[in-house]
């Protein structure tokens, strides 16, 4: 039944009501009045952002008012959120943090939070029903899980086997297993949630239930082992959760369109150690130039901030995809996983030119024209930017191809834990494409830094710095200022940077070889104006100290961008900050 015009106008204003509600001031203060005052009581809007739809964007978020960059724009707790398969033993269900054998455990809060002790911590606990798949780190997270959990042990404990055996993605169905079971403690009103509940509360599962599905658009063969899964998991479903095997689907569905990864939210890693259900930053579309980002916290929390200044009026978007990635590959994946074709002012073909980026990330170099800087483009339709010559796509996808087979093979070393063999395949990928693909190829970009890494694996920070130069040098390009990822890079930068200049001090590495390869080449990434000449290789103290600046300058610029990203009293602000008065000192 088509649906009516009321119906739409009262769920958009339960979506309205409900951004509204994930709005707060960004100030920590306010947050943990509201907090301490054990008031679970929804903060109201300060009108900052209101929800709009059109027909070729669908539902959106827009400014209300001017936006400075840094606001904290929703603060919302997931209606349902679960560990990846590989962390269940590695954190805690209830909180995420890192499981430890100590007696005592900090719950360090990653989202402008208070940080909150445990009184009584124990070693990892295990839920001894569901065979490996549920641990905590203290009897106080076990138990405020507790009654969540006792309804979906049953189901879990069977849940690999159902899963494995129709080809399905065991998280899909943990988490669709948790809306479920949210939907059921949300139903009941009888029902008690445990103690310690997160701030703000779990927003509720209704809303998942409201979100695009892209059933007719999702791949058949992904469809097809849902479907049987689906069928299975039904039969396990105690009577309570039980939902019509379609509807499984389509819940499927909803999650595959719209669940969001969970960053390591102590901030150790930026690795995804979960994924979740975060119906009112769902509403959030997609720009290759975001101007949002997310931070995840404890506790199945995400904040959504600004990363620059936004006009009223300007739609607020995040990304949803890897912005290394060329723009065709981007809209490839977008229109696969997300069901759209991105027009965004980074993928709209007006917008690219021979300088920027786009035209460059998967650029091969011109063969016919002696001009070093003359490059074919996908997205300039493969003419020469300096000569008439054009390639054909053919051309410059087997060019591609074979350029791709060559640096898989050497992160496949990275990958088996061979760094110097690695190392070794990546700098003969790098000599032999250095005539054929920009400087800016997105296989550069990412060889350096996976050659960074190899280098810190085997002590030579030298080269480590030189190759995360490269790597800072090319994000800068693509990603927008404050961008979480390029902070994060710049600290081990800084890292790698006050090691040299820590060894060229206790004189175990060379001072030339140091001078040559860091100090020559600072000034492009740095405010600093370094010369290779002004440098005395025999002086050592002062070689030093210009590395250590260099370094200090690095953790100063990471922390500005920290502030913005991820908010003042964020862990990682406090370790730059930590980091640059220990340099000072
Ligand atoms: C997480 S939802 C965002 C909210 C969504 N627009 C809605 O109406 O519910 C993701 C979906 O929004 C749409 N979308 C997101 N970004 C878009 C964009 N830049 N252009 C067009 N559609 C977009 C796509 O349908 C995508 O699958």
């Amino acid at each position: 039944m088509a649906q009516g015009r009321s119906e739409k106008g009262e769920k958009a204003a339960r979506y309205q009501a409900l951004l509204e509600q994930g709005v707060n001031t960004g100030e920590t203060k306010r947050e943990e009045e509201t907090e301490a005052g054990g008031g679970r009581g929804q903060q109201r809007s300060q009108g900052k952002v209101r929800l709009a739809a059109s027909k070729a964007k669908g539902r959106h978020v827009k400014a209300n008012c001017a936006l400075p960059a840094g606001e904290n724009i929703f603060r919302e707790t997931a209606a349902a959120f679960v560990l990846l398969k590989h962390e269940m033993d590695e954190r805690c269900l209830f909180c995420l943090s890192e499981l430890s054998d100590s007696d005592n455990n900090n719950h360090k809060d990653n989202g402008q939070t208070t940080t909150t002790t445990t009184t009584t911590t124990t070693k990892k606990i295990k839920c001894p029903d569901c065979i490996k798949q549920t641990w905590y780190c203290s009897t106080d997270c076990a138990s405020a899980d507790a009654p969540r959990h006792q309804i979906e042990c049953r189901v879990v404990r069977d849940l690999p086997g159902i899963t494995a055996a129709a080809g399905a993605d065991y998280a899909l169905f943990r988490l669709l297993l948790a809306i479920l079971v949210r939907e059921y403690q949300n139903r009941d009103d009888s029902f008690v949630s445990g103690s310690a509940q997160p701030f703000p509360p779990p927003t509720h599962p209704d809303f998942v239930f409201e979100l695009l599905s892209h059933r007719k658009t999702a791949d058949p063969k992904w469809l097809a082992s849902v479907q049987a899964c689906a069928e299975d998991f039904a039969n396990h479903l105690p009577a309570e959760l039980a939902l019509p095997i379609s509807e499984i689907v389509a819940l499927a569905c909803r999650i595959n369109s719209n669940s969001h990864g969970i960053i390591d939210p102590t901030g150790n890693t930026n690795q995804s150690v979960g994924c979740g259900m975060f119906p009112a930053v769902a509403m959030l579309n997609h720009s290759c130039d975001p101007n949002c980002s997310f931070v995840s916290s404890t506790h199945g929390r995400m904040i959504v901030r600004t990363l620059r200044p936004i006009d009223a009026g300007e739609e607020l978007c995040v990304s949803y995809v890897d912005l290394c990635t060329p723009r065709d590959e981007r809209r490839g994946k977008l229109l696969e996983t997300k069901h759209f074709w991105c027009t965004c002012s980074r993928c709209s073909p007006a917008n690219i030119t021979i300088s920027t980026v786009d035209a460059q990330l998967d650029a091969v170099l011109c063969a016919a024209c002696k001009s070093p800087s003359a490059f074919h483009s996908p997205t300039l339709e493969y003419k020469c930017t300096i000569c008439d010559a054009q390639i054909s796509e053919q051309e410059h996808q087997a060019i591609t191809n074979l350029a791709e087979s060559a640096h898989n093979d050497a992160y496949d070393l990275f990958k088996a834990r061979h760094p110097d063999s690695a190392i070794l395949a990546y700098e003969q990928f790098v000599t032999k494409y250095k005539p054929v693909l920009h400087p800016r190829h997105h296989l550069f970009i990412n060889a350096h830094a996976t050659m960074a890494s190899c280098a810190v694996r085997l002590s030579d920070f030298v080269s480590a710095v030189g190759y995360g130069k490269y790597v800072l040098d090319g994000m800068a390009d693509y990603v927008p200022a404050n961008w979480p990822e390029l902070a994060d890079f710049w600290f081990r930068q800084a890292e790698m940077l006050e090691i040299v200049g820590g060894a060229v001090r206790e004189r175990v590495v060379e001072t030339r070889v140091v001078v040559e390869n860091i100090l020559s080449s600072a000034s492009s990434t740095t405010t600093t104006t370094t010369n290779a000449n002004d440098f005395d290789p025999g002086n050592r103290d002062a070689v030093s100290k210009a590395v250590l600046d260099l370094a200090l300058e690095a953790y100063e610029k990471c922390h500005r961008m920290r502030v913005v990203a991820y908010g003042n009293n964020d862990s990682k602000c406090l370790e730059t900050q930590l980091q640059i008065s220990r340099l000072k000192n």
